[in-house]
């Protein structure tokens, strides 16, 4: 029996409830979120994360946002509506979701005809049809992820990385998706989560959803992946993604191309699963994505602990990007191609 019922984000009549994903899988608390600048913040301190859950959570945070224009005059409204979708711009460089997010609120602000209450109703409406159409697009990611898995004489195991599963989407996941479908279909044996250091989104999030949906999960450090390879452990990686270009290139947690690497090294098959939301046709290869690169203390520190000495520098940027030609195809929700294919989705 699968559960899956892990919304990161829920929408309750005035205000949106987040789980709290610092705290899991130590504690289980959620934040009501009733302003754009606390939506804001909980972006940035990593509240609510993953590519596509961040996009829903600034959706809700532009309605916020809107709330809080006190102007009954159109130009006024927008210039102001503008500023709040720049403060939300400047969480987290990464995740394209977000900016492709609040540009959709921007564009129904400025085409929803009617005074300025018809048009709250709208980016109330447009936040909740982006977290619907998430869920089924996760859901298909799932199904079309299903059909191209290896077909082995036993169950498979695959590995992944990072959370890019129900907590980082509107609900069910991407790469995580792929594996919950696996799951259902009776095809999967086990999952490997590498722990995903700095900050643990596998050790802690992507095992905690596992065992919400009694997915049998071992995790690892993340320097084991080849080891494991080597022994014949993994069968396929599937991997979330937090922007891809136009030549198939994707940005994921950083450590995801090493493991694309070690991946080519084994021959094992290495998939990228997400929406179309998180392709960037704008643009061309994966050298123009910004890579967000985080506070030194995710480095340092675990927990209350420090680690490591005062003294030393330290580097941690938040994000890698796999050369399309490491990656066999890219799992979206209208089909999996390979990273070449993918301009046809362009609209
Ligand atoms: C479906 S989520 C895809 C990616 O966003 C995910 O793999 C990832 O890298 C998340 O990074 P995070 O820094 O936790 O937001």
């Amino acid at each position: 029996m699968l559960t899956s019922s892990l919304y990161p984000v829920t929408w309750q009549g005035d205000r949106a409830v987040l789980i709290d994903q610092t705290r899991i899988p130590q504690e289980y608390r959620t934040v009501e979120i009733t302003n754009s600048e606390s939506m804001a913040d909980a972006i940035k301190t990593m509240i609510v994360r993953g590519a596509p859950a961040i996009g829903v959570a600034a959706a809700y945070g532009m309605y916020l946002g809107s709330q809080e224009i006190i102007t009954s005059d159109r130009t006024t409204f927008l210039q102001q509506l503008e500023e709040i979708a720049q403060k939300l711009r400047q969480t987290r460089p990464t995740a394209v979701n977000l900016f492709w997010a609040i540009e959709r609120q921007l564009q129904t602000a400025h085409h929803t005809p009617g005074d300025l209450t018809a048009l709250k109703t709208a980016l109330l409406e447009t936040a909740q049809t982006i977290q619907r159409e998430d869920l089924a697009t996760c859901q298909a990611i799932g199904d079309h992820g299903l059909s191209i898995l290896p077909e082995t004489p036993e169950k498979l195991t695959l590995l992944t990385h990072c959370n890019a599963g129900a907590l980082a989407t509107a609900g069910y996941g991407t790469a995580l998706g792929v594996i919950r479908s696996a799951w259902r279909a009776n095809r999967l044996q086990r999952v490997f989560a590498d722990e995903t250091r700095p900050r643990l989104q596998g050790a802690k999030l992507t095992a905690w959803e596992c065992v919400q949906d009694n997915i049998p999960v071992t995790v690892i450090s993340d320097n084991m992946a080849a080891h494991c390879m080597k022994q014949g452990l993994i069968d396929a990686v599937v991997v979330g993604a937090d922007r891809i270009t136009t030549n198939g290139d994707a940005a994921n947690k950083i450590g995801t191309y090493s493991l694309a690497l070690v991946s080519k090294a084994h021959n094992v098959p290495f998939f990228v699963a997400a929406p179309l939301s998180t392709v960037d046709f704008k643009l061309a290869t994966g050298e123009e994505i910004p890579i967000e690169e985080r506070d030194a203390q995710e480095i340092y520190q675990i927990g209350d602990s420090r680690i490591c000495p005062e003294g030393a520098d330290y580097y941690n940027p938040a994000f890698d990007v796999t050369p399309a030609h490491l990656i066999t195809a890219i799992i979206t929700e209208k089909g999996a191609v390979k990273p070449e294919e993918l301009k046809q989705f362009k609209v």
